[in-house]
């Protein structure tokens, strides 16, 4: 049995099940509407479970479900060495959404990370304490600051909702959050660095490498399908 995952709610379940739809595998609902289970119509032997973006992420990354349509910065959040654990089959075009650093419009000399890089650098001595970022991408975020950018001076704020609000409420000085249209980091007098575009995502098909899945003819179809389509 196969299963796959796709988003219960939230901005990416209308046209996850549409891309699924076009691509010739119409999902079904198994019992009533609100039902978290379906089916394929005309194929035994692969499951729907109805689950939200983040579940999915973690449920790829256990290995509990085969395939998943979730975003790409959920999985690289979510997941260690994602590329050795999952497969990105797909990227499906919709549930664009950038992850950036985005600091204060009046920080008139901050532009890049390498000017943030000075300013986390000299930031106790001036301030007595750590530079704050408010942010849920923990993972992301310290990939990028010390493994790209070797700044490793910085403390992370966790945030969980209303990151943008962070520094000027004074919990933390600058964000990592995502963005579409920009406008609540407009509203928010927040400014993306130039080179702080730390991930591109999107909706995505991936699928956990499993072993069993070298000879399962089914798994290279639904790739092939959803792959013709986008
Ligand atoms: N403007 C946006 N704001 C937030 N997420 C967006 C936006 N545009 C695209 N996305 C993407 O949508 C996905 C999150 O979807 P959504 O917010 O619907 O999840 P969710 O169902 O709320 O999950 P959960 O409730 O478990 O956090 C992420 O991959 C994110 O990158
Ligand atoms: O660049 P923009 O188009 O302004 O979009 C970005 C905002 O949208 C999302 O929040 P949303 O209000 O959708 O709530 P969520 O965080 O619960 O998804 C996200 O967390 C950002 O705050």
């Amino acid at each position: 049995m196969i299963t796959i995952a796709l988003p219960s709610k939230g901005r990416m379940k209308e046209d996850a099940s549409a891309i699924f739809e076009k691509a010739g595998l119409k999902v079904a609902a198994v019992g009533n509407e609100r039902s978290y289970r379906g089916r394929i119509e005309g194929i035994d032997d692969v499951e729907i479970a109805f689950l939200s973006a983040s579940e999915i992420s973690r449920e790829i990354g256990n290995g509990s479900i085969d395939f998943g349509v979730t975003g790409e910065d959920l999985i690289r959040e979510g997941l260690a060495e994602a590329d050795s654990r999952v497969e990105f089959c797909a990227r499906l075009g919709f549930g664009h959404a950038d992850v950036v650093v985005a600091v204060p419009d009046i920080w008139l000399d901050v532009n890049t990370m390498a000017d943030l890089g000075d300013v986390a650098a000299d930031f106790r001595a001036r301030h007595g304490r750590r530079l704050a970022i408010a942010t849920k991408y923990w993972r992301l975020t310290q990939q990028f600051f010390s493994r790209q950018h070797g700044i490793q001076l910085y403390r992370i704020v966790e945030s969980l909702g209303a990151t943008e609000g962070a520094p000027a409420s004074g919990s933390a000085d600058i964000i990592v959050d995502i963005t579409s249209t920009g406008s609540t980091l407009k509203a928010n007098h927040l400014k993306i660095l130039s080179d702080g575009v730390m991930l591109k995502s999107e909706a995505c098909l991936v699928r956990a490498r499993k072993p069993e899945h070298d000879a399962d003819p089914k798994v290279a179809e639904i790739i092939a399908r959803i792959q013709a389509v986008v």
